[in-house]
C-alpha cells in the first residue's frame, strides 16, 4: 500500500536545540518502515546551498536577502520537497518558510505582507494541486529564552550574519515564531526546549506518537537501556 508523504518543519532561534533531535527522529520513522528525507533551508540542493553561503556570509539589504531566500526555497521544493513526498517519505526540514517571518519579517522589520506574495509565488505551482501553496504538514517549535540560547552557543562556532545579531534580535525572532504558532495553532507543535536533551526527545516523540506517526514512544538516541 502507499503512503503519503508527511513534510515537518523544525523551528526555532538559533541555539534551541533542533539539530540535535532531527536524526534521531530520522531513525525512529526508519525504524518504522519509512523512508526519510533529511534537509534543511536555506539549503538542502546544490543552488539552494550557494545561496545559503551568501545569505549566511555576505553583506546584503534585507530585499535580497528575503529574494535570495526563496530563490534557495523554489530550488529546494521542486528538486528535493515535492519528489520525496510524491515518493511518500517523511520529510524532515530543518527550518522553513516560519524562518522567514521570524527572522526577516519579526527579527529585521521586513515588510510581512510582500513576504506573503513572495511566499505564494515560491510555494505554489510545484506540487500536483496546481493551486496548493506547499506548506508543512506540521512544524516543531523549539522555544528557547534568546538569553539559554546564546548561553548553549557560546564559543561554539564562529557566528554567521544571524549567530552575531544581538540578543534584542532574538527576542523580535521569539516574538515572531510565537505569532506564527498562534495563527496557526493546528500546523503547530511547540517545544519546551529548555529542559534536558532527554525531556526534549521526550516531548517531541510524544508529539509524533499522538498523531499516529510514530506507533511507540522512542528511547533517547544514545540512552543505555
Ligand atoms: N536540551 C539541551 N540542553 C542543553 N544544551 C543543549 C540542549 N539541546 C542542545 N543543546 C546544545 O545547544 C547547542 C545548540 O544546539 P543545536 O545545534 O541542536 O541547536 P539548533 O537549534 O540546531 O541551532 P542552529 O539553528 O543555530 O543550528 C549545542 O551545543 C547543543 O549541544
Ligand atoms: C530558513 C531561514 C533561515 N534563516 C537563518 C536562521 C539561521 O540563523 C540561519 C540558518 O542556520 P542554521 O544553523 O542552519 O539554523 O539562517 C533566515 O534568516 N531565514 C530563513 O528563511
Amino acid at each position: 500500500m502507499s503512503r503519503s508523504g508527511l513534510f515537518i518543519s523544525f523551528e526555532g532561534i538559533d541555539g534551541a536545540g533542533k539539530s540535535s533531535h532531527i536524526d534521531g527522529l530520522a531513525q525512529a520513522f526508519r525504524a518504522q518502515g519509512r523512508n526519510v528525507t533529511l534537509s534543511r533551508e536555506p539549503g538542502g540542493t546544490p543552488l539552494a546551498e550557494k545561496l545559503r553561503e551568501l545569505v549566511l556570509n555576505d553583506p546584503m539589504d534585507a530585499l535580497t536577502e528575503a529574494l535570495l531566500i526563496f530563490a534557495a526555497r523554489r530550488d529546494h521544493l521542486c528538486q528535493v520537497i515535492e519528489p520525496a513526498l510524491a515518493r511518500g517519505d517523511v520529510v524532515l526540514c530543518d527550518r522553513f518558510t516560519d524562518a522567514t517571518f521570524a527572522y526577516q519579517g519579526a527579527g529585521r522589520g521586513f515588510d510581512t505582507n510582500l513576504l506573503s506574495i513572495l511566499e505564494r509565488m515560491a510555494q505554489t505551482g510545484v506540487a500536483p494541486e496546481p493551486d496548493l501553496m506547499r506548506e508543512p504538514d506540521l512544524t516543531v517549535w523549539f522555544d528557547l529564552a534568546p538569553e539559554v540560547a546564546a548561553e548553549r552557543l557560546a564559543g561554539a562556532r564562529v557566528p554567521d550574519r544571524f549567530e552575531s545579531q544581538p540578543v534584542e534580535f532574538f527576542r523580535r525572532v521569539a516574538q515572531g515564531y510565537a505569532d506564527r504558532a498562534a495563527a496557526a495553532p493546528q500546523r503547530f507543535a511547540r517545544i519546551d526546549a529548555a529542559q534536558d536533551r532527554h525531556r526534549v526527545w521526550q516531548q517531541l516523540t510524544s508529539v509524533f506518537v499522538r498523531k499516529g506517526w510514530l506507533s511507540i514512544m522512542v528511547p533517547t538516541p544514545g540512552a543505555v537501556a
